[in-house]
């Protein structure tokens, strides 16, 4: 046997420094950070007997999630495998009637004579045992999808609950990367339950046979069934292991196929020659991945050959043993032909019991992520129920908020800059407030905090003097409508990606129009081959790719749709063009005009002139706020420095047929 560190660097996930191709391309193997592929190496440390402990919670989780998911079928696969494993120990108590009946003294007539009722009880009990293994399989084809479907929703169900800070918590995205495997584990899980419940059962009812036998036959079936359980195991477990080292310079083998084939790299691969570079590599990794398959085809053959020699030497010494009882006049040749029999169907239990053990413990590292995740997002759910929001209140106020966003593990979060730090500003309802400052000043973090997304660390934000903690966050959402800088781009229709706005108002199309012609996305939907009706995904039948700024329109248009008194928007006119951008900011205007909040967040200073309030931020401080001119007014003022520079950029650009200023 290797020794157990020797084990470990021969079946864990990676070849160390990988093959010579992938340390000149990757630095080394090719690995996924994930949190599953924790459980890989995991899954080789656990011994049978740490399994077998674990057994009955794994059992119970399953049967939990099948008892949710369908309960008929759930008693159906129960009663079936009972049944099968009760016909099992009857038919074997036949058998032993029949050959009772057939090698006692007597003419071979009366014989067979004695043994018909025997043999008819055995008939009927293969008769029983193949009609409960129909009824079990079926329950548990009906079982796995709905098993599959009940652990689905519990994930998303607690998944589109969390607050966004859980999302974006890189440990949080983790754990929800590889919980995402717990469902079709589950499903699996089911089968392999299924599995263990009938071996057991058949392997209790062989045992219980043997003990009724003679009490030395249910050793001897253990002693003749461990070997080969035990080689089993070792083989299915090396061909994992050696699965995963191969499947490392497969993985690397299939990055570089895939940059060969794709669109983007195709100019460079082409002018730079990158493609023979490439494809020599490929061919250097696919080999080694060639290699570690033969490596595991000679071995498993090697531990194949142990094992069927200890098998076969079990097999020996538990028939000498049986020999021994018979010509010891302890044991009649009827029962050691029952015997027999029984070591057969109880060794084949109890080798598939082994393997189901093992196959059920490795789909169970996903399904207990499954379970910590439910526990984890259970604990940051968004809270729900609170104060109602004032139906028309006047002014948010932040008050001395501090915000961090969370780091990832092994990073000091006190070292790390507060996103915001001690702002207080006010954001007066019914007005247009801008917020402007340079890239990564804090205005998109101010504008997730209003919009509820976030809490803040330190300070509060305050809506009409109550702290937006107290508040109802659904009520507080409802109050916002949101277009951010990399708001979605739905994969489905056009129409549906303005509605999505509000997803639980019945369509509207009237409103729908209003929306689109608010945003100048009238002309979009124009211009799409099925209008509304368009897909807008490439890739799939009758799907359409529209610019980024026809896009940015439609985003708006979806705010718009949403009718909600706050509109946040995160440059809104970044991928519009000159002509456009006017438009979007006089429609923004004429909002407020009607009474709505806007909360602008723009670049371009240029365009906060209509706004009735601009905050400056700097480095998640807030340095100045004041109306346009105030702040132009202002001398030695960051926002007048900011715009001053933008101006310059234009100034000394004179057009033909004009003059240069002086
Ligand atoms: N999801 C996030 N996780 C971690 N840090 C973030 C996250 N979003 C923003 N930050 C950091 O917080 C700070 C403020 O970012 P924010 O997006 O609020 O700035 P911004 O003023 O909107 O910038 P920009 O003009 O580039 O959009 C930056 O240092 C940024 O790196």
């Amino acid at each position: 046997m290797l020794h157990r560190h020797e084990r470990r660097q021969d079946e864990g996930e990676s070849s160390p420094q990988g093959s010579a191709s992938e340390r000149l391309l990757f630095g080394g193997p090719l690995l996924h950070d994930a949190l599953w592929t924790r459980h890989k190496t995991a899954f080789f440390e656990m011994s049978l007997g740490a399994m077998a402990v674990r057994l009955p919670r794994l059992v119970a989780f399953t049967v939990r999630l099948a008892w949710r998911a369908d309960r008929r079928s759930l008693w159906t696969v129960g009663a079936g495998e009972l049944v099968r494993g009760v016909s099992q120990a009857v038919g074997l108590v036949a058998v032993n009637g029949v050959l009772a009946a057939v090698l006692a003294a007597g003419a071979i007539q009366q014989r067979v004579q004695a043994a018909v009722p025997s043999m008819v009880v055995a008939a009927l009990t293969g008769i029983v045992g193949a009609l409960a293994t129909s009824a079990s399989t079926s329950g548990t084809g009906r079982l796995e999808p709905k098993v599959e479907r009940v652990a689905t929703e519990m994930y998303l169900e607690h998944v589109i609950r969390v607050e966004l800070a859980a999302i974006e918590d890189a440990e949080f995205h983790r754990l929800l990367d590889s919980a995402q495997y717990g469902a079709s584990s589950a499903r699996r899980m089911t089968s392999y339950c299924t599995g263990v419940v009938g071996s057991l059962v058949s392997f209790v009812a062989a045992g219980g046979v043997l003990t009724v036998l003679h009490p030395v036959l249910l050793p001897l079936l253990v002693l003749m069934t461990l070997p080969r359980s035990w080689a089993s195991l070792r083989i299915a477990r090396a061909r994992y292991g050696s699965y995963l080292r191969w499947v490392q310079h497969a993985r690397a083998g299939r990055l570089l196929s895939q940059t060969l084939l794709r669109t983007g790299p195709a100019p460079e691969i082409r002018v730079h020659d990158v493609g023979p570079f490439l494809l020599h590599h490929f061919r250097e990794m696919s080999q080694a991945s060639e290699a570690e398959q033969a490596r595991l085809a000679s071995r498993a053959a090697r531990v194949r050959l142990l094992a069927a020699a200890l098998t076969g030497a079990a097999a020996a010494l538990t028939y000498a043993a049986l020999g021994l009882l018979l010509v010891t006049g302890v044991m009649a040749l009827s029962v050691a032909g029952t015997a027999v029999l029984a070591i057969r169907t109880g060794g084949q239990s109890l080798s598939a019991l082994v393997l189901q053990v093992n196959n059920l413990y490795e789909e169970a590292c996903y399904v207990s992520d499954l379970e910590r995740l439910i526990e984890e997002a259970a604990a940051r759910t968004i809270p729900v129920g609170g104060l109602p929001v004032p139906q028309r209140p006047s002014l948010i106020r932040f008050e001395n908020v501090t915000f961090r966003y969370p780091v990832d593990q092994g990073v000091d979060a006190s070292q790390a800059r507060p996103a915001l730090k001690d702002v207080t500003l006010d954001v007066p309802l019914g007005r247009i407030v801008a917020l402007v400052g340079e890239n990564g000043s804090g205005k998109t973090t101010v504008s997730k905090l209003l919009a509820g997304l976030y809490e803040p660390d330190g300070g509060r934000v305050l809506w009409d003097g109550v702290d937006v903690r107290q508040l109802d966050r659904a009520q507080v959402f409802a109050k916002v409508a949101l277009v951010s800088q990399d708001f979605h781009r739905w994969p489905f229709t056009c129409r549906m990606n303005v509605a999505i706005g509000r997803p639980a108002r019945p369509l509207h199309e009237a409103d729908l129009a209003a929306a689109a012609a608010y945003a100048g996305a009238d002309e979009v939907v124009g211009q799409l081959p099925h209008g509304w009706d368009t897909l807008l995904s490439k890739g799939y039948k009758g799907g359409h790719e529209i610019s980024g700024g026809q896009w940015q329109r439609l985003g708006l248009a979806r705010a718009r749709y949403r009718d909600a008194d706050i509109l946040v928007v995160d440059e809104p006119t970044s991928a519009l063009d000159a002509k456009a951008e006017l438009e979007v900011f006089e429609q923004i205007r004429k909002l407020a005009d009607g009474g709505r909040t806007v909360v602008l967040i723009t670049h371009r200073l240029a365009s906060v002139r209509h706004a009735d309030l601009v905050h400056v931020l700097e480095k998640g401080e807030l340095r100045e706020s004041g109306t346009f001119e105030e702040l132009l007014a202002r001398p030695g003022g960051v926002f007048r420095a900011l715009y001053e520079m933008q101006r310059a950029q234009f100034r000394g650009v004179a057009l033909s047929g004009q003059q240069q200023p002086a």
